[in-house]
């Protein structure tokens, strides 16, 4: 089966959050299946520098007004085509955003051109290579369904990924006369969204299938306090929503074979791992306490829960915590935790930005990861906690509640306990977790049995990569 996949970011060619990571594993995850995936994404100029030789297999004298091309190449296994259209996506700032961080103010237009490049593949514009069905990702793909359905590729089945719902692709209804659609698709029915145009919900209701990346934020999404506006949408396609966990790519998260870490280890060589939480004190510049040193890789955001954290951290250093906190965002969060780390010098440390090698030491060397999030459709760092025997700390929601066991006393005793899940978001519900926590870190044989518990647990792609093999071929058996 041929499909393609289309995504605005893809690792490790060019990645602002977790939809990367799961476009760039995905292909591998469904060779297995007999599934041979290609991914269309745009030609950042991070992208075109990695991706070294290219072929031409087609083009466009126009996509939206300007000239385009498709590149295949190839780049650690990923069969890529790369959409390059110098006038929309070569220049300065990364993906969505300019050096200002403002908004690419053609952000319709540059994804409004990623989609149409979808379609017209889908609809048989390269010569030698046509898919049997297209999987979408986020908003800024969600309109190839939209285009398909429109352009002659009706017949080709779709599939959309729900990452996050809260990004909606919402534009002024001004720029529907540029997105090339009929005026028909201005309705209920098509992109209109309360007066605005938004490529997420034209998404949903031409896509064939609807997925979202765990079965409670499938769920979630069906409500108004979750679904952000959409949940009527959603409910209207309630037959065809699926809720699928992400997997994690075991080969580039794998604490035994790890280069960004100093000192390799497995569940076996466990004593290895304090190397590792040196390096990490270091790089902070964090003491060493007698309490669990606890890290944060996030965007510092309110859906990430990062000022509910914020105001805990005096209760985290109160009982001997120390926190190393990796993250950028909102300039107010980023300030307050800088101002945690100048009243807590040596327990409490941040580094603002974006840092992969930085990301992995931090999962290899804490003892605990802190993902308070107030939604979360899958969440990742709390996956790669497990394999990395770094506790997980999570809100009771979306894809965290669905990876993590709480250590209760139940699941303590029976020895399937992972991690710690707290709800609702609230700082006094973090505080009693964090209770929990420091109790059971005093205790070290129960501590050591909670990350080995998590380091055997499966977060590899295999369970999910089959069900949506499942799902792609019970789409083509309908026709
Ligand atoms: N400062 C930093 N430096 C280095 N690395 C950093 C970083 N900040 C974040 N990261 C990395 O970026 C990724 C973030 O992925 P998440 O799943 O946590 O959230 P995100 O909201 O981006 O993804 C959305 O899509 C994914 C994929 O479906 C869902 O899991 C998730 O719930 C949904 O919100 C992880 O790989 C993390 O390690």
């Amino acid at each position: 089966m041929n499909v393609l996949s289309v995504a605005s970011e893809v690792f490790p060619l060019i990645k602002t959050g977790g939809l990367a990571d799961v476009a760039g594993a995905l292909p591998a995850a469904l060779k297995p299946h007999g599934i041979r995936m290609r991914t269309l994404l745009p030609g950042y100029p991070a992208v075109m520098a990695k991706i070294g030789e290219t072929t031409r297999l087609g083009g466009f004298d126009t996509l939206f007004g300007y000239p385009a091309a498709l590149l295949a190449a190839e780049h650690e296994g990923l069969d890529l085509l790369v959409l390059d259209a110098p006038a929309l996506f070569d220049r300065p700032g990364g993906p969505y955003l300019d050096p200002q961080g403002l908004d690419h103010p053609d952000n319709f237009r540059r994804f409004a051109a990623l989609s149409l490049a979808a379609a017209e593949i889908a609809r048989g514009v390269l010569p030698e290579w046509t898919p049997d069905l297209v999987h979408c990702h986020d908003w800024q793909s969600a309109l190839a369904p939209v285009y398909m359905q429109h352009g002659g590729a009706a017949h080709v089945p779709t599939v959309l990924t729900i990452h996050n719902i809260a990004f909606r692709g919402q534009f002024p209804a001004s720029t529907f006369p540029e997105l090339a659609l009929p005026w028909g698709a201005f309705s209920v029915q098509g992109v209109e969204y309360y007066g605005d145009v938004s490529f997420l919900k034209g998404g949903l209701m031409a896509a064939t299938a609807i997925t979202t990346v765990s079965p409670s934020y499938a769920q979630e999404i069906l409500t108004p306090e979750f679904g952000m506006g959409l949940q009527g949408v959603l409910a209207n396609r309630i037959a065809d929503l699926h809720g699928i966990v992400n997997g994690i790519d075991t080969d580039v998260w794998n604490p035994a074979a790890d280069p960004h870490i100093v000192s390799p280890y497995a569940a076996a060589t466990l004593k290895k791992r304090p190397a590792n939480r040196d390096a990490l004190r270091e790089r902070f510049g964090l003491v060493a306490t007698d309490g669990p040193l606890f890290c944060v890789v996030s965007r510092l955001t309110d859906q990430k829960g990062m000022d509910v954290l914020a105001g805990v951290i005096d209760m985290i250093v109160d009982n001997g915590g120390t926190l190393a906190v990796l993250g950028s965002g909102d300039p107010a969060l980023e300030a307050a935790f800088r101002t945690a780390a100048a009243v807590h010098p040596g327990r409490v440390g941040i580094v603002v930005g974006y840092d992969e090698p930085l990301s992995h030491l931090m999962q290899a060397g804490a003892d605990a990861i802190l993902v308070p999030s107030r939604f979360e459709p899958c969440g990742l760092t709390q996956l790669y906690g497990l394999r990395y025997g770094c506790v997980p700390v999570v809100a009771r929601t979306g894809g965290l509640a669905d990876t993590i066991i709480d250590a209760n006393e139940a699941a303590v005793a029976a020895n399937v306990a992972t991690g710690f899940l707290f709800s609702p978001v609230s700082e006094e519900s973090l505080r009693l977790a964090l209770r929990r926590v420091f109790s059971l870190w005093r205790q070290p044989k129960i501590w050591a049995r909670l990350q080995a518990r998590g380091m055997k647990s499966d977060v590899s792609w295999d369970m999910s990569a089959t069900r949506y093999a499942a799902l792609y071929a019970g789409l083509l058996a309908k026709g």
